[in-house]
């Protein structure tokens, strides 16, 4: 695929989005071909058919599309011309929508500047998702991109999280180390966090330490996560949240009319947002 002209978008234009939508709708694209309607996979690109159906029956009610980068790589080259036309269809035909590349990546400098050149060069995402732990100079390649965003892993939804995100060194827990340490290497245009849904108790203290930040919340949906619980501390003065489902809105239906029933499910979670958003 050749590089194509792209206006990436700024936060200011994310939040201008979110007030137009009444949304912070970010839905994930993690598309699996045993979820996927049979009639699909008579298609020359199943994968790319099934988001292309998706996005264009719930493009008004998101603001965000976030494709986790496994469930493409899980299938190989194929897999991959998906994901690249996947992000091109929506630079093309929804210039206005946010992008996340879920990938989750992050090295030692000279490898995470070939990551950040992948993802924001040539496939023009707006943002990704990186993992903080091999510290500043891992992270620093992306953030030299001025108008896109990376997303670090703070306080993620699973389990696991327990393991290590909540563990003291020094009197403090990693995660707020994350936090606190990662807003010296940039400001809040350029740098978001994941917190999971799944964590609502923690929103109140992170609030407290990145007052500004956007936060990109998983786990509503399947995993559990309740919108109005992380939607009490979540909330700043720009919304300051994206709140993200996946297989809860894709997979709604695995019929003919599995776009319609995304939709549904889309709508659904809008409407919420839209009667948190006209309270505040
Ligand atoms: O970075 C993420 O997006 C992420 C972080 C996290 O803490 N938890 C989490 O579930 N995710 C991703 O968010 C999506 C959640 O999918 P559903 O549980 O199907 O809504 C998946 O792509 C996960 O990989």
């Amino acid at each position: 695929m050749r590089a194509f002209y792209y206006n990436p978008m700024t936060t200011q234009e994310l939040v201008k989005q979110i007030h137009t939508k009444k949304s912070f709708l970010c839905i994930g694209l993690d598309v699996d071909l045993e979820k996927v309607p049979a009639h699909l996979l008579q298609e020359e690109d199943p994968i790319f058919a099934f988001n292309k159906a998706i996005i264009d029956a719930t493009h008004h009610l998101a603001v965000a599309y976030k494709p986790n980068t496994a469930f493409y790589e899980a299938y190989g080259l194929e897999g991959w011309e998906s994901l690249e036309k996947t992000i091109k269809y929506l630079n093309e035909n929804y210039p206005e929508i946010y992008t996340i590349a879920d990938a989750k990546r992050g090295d030692i400098g000279n490898t995470s500047t070939r990551y950040a050149k992948t993802f924001f060069s040539h496939l023009n995402f707006d943002s990704i998702t990186v993992a903080p732990y091999m510290g500043e100079d891992s992270v620093v390649p992306f953030l030299e991109f001025e108008n896109k965003q990376t997303i670090l892993l703070a306080l993620t939804s699973n389990r696991g999280a327990f393991d290590f995100q909540t563990q003291k060194v020094e009197g403090e827990e990693v995660y707020k180390k994350v936090i606190q340490t990662s807003q010296t290497w940039k400001n809040h245009h350029n740098l978001m966090y994941v917190v999971g849904a799944t964590k609502a108790e923690y929103f109140k203290e992170i609030r407290n330490i990145a007052p500004k930040n956007f936060l990109l919340v998983p786990g509503v949906g399947a995993q559990g996560g309740s919108l109005k619980e992380v939607c009490k501390y979540g909330l700043n003065e720009d919304v300051g949240l994206l709140i993200n489902s996946s297989r809860g809105i894709i997979y709604a239906s695995a019929e003919a009319n599995f776009a319609e029933a995304a939709a549904l499910k889309a709508q659904e979670l809008q409407t919420e947002m839209k009667e948190i958003l006209d309270k505040i």
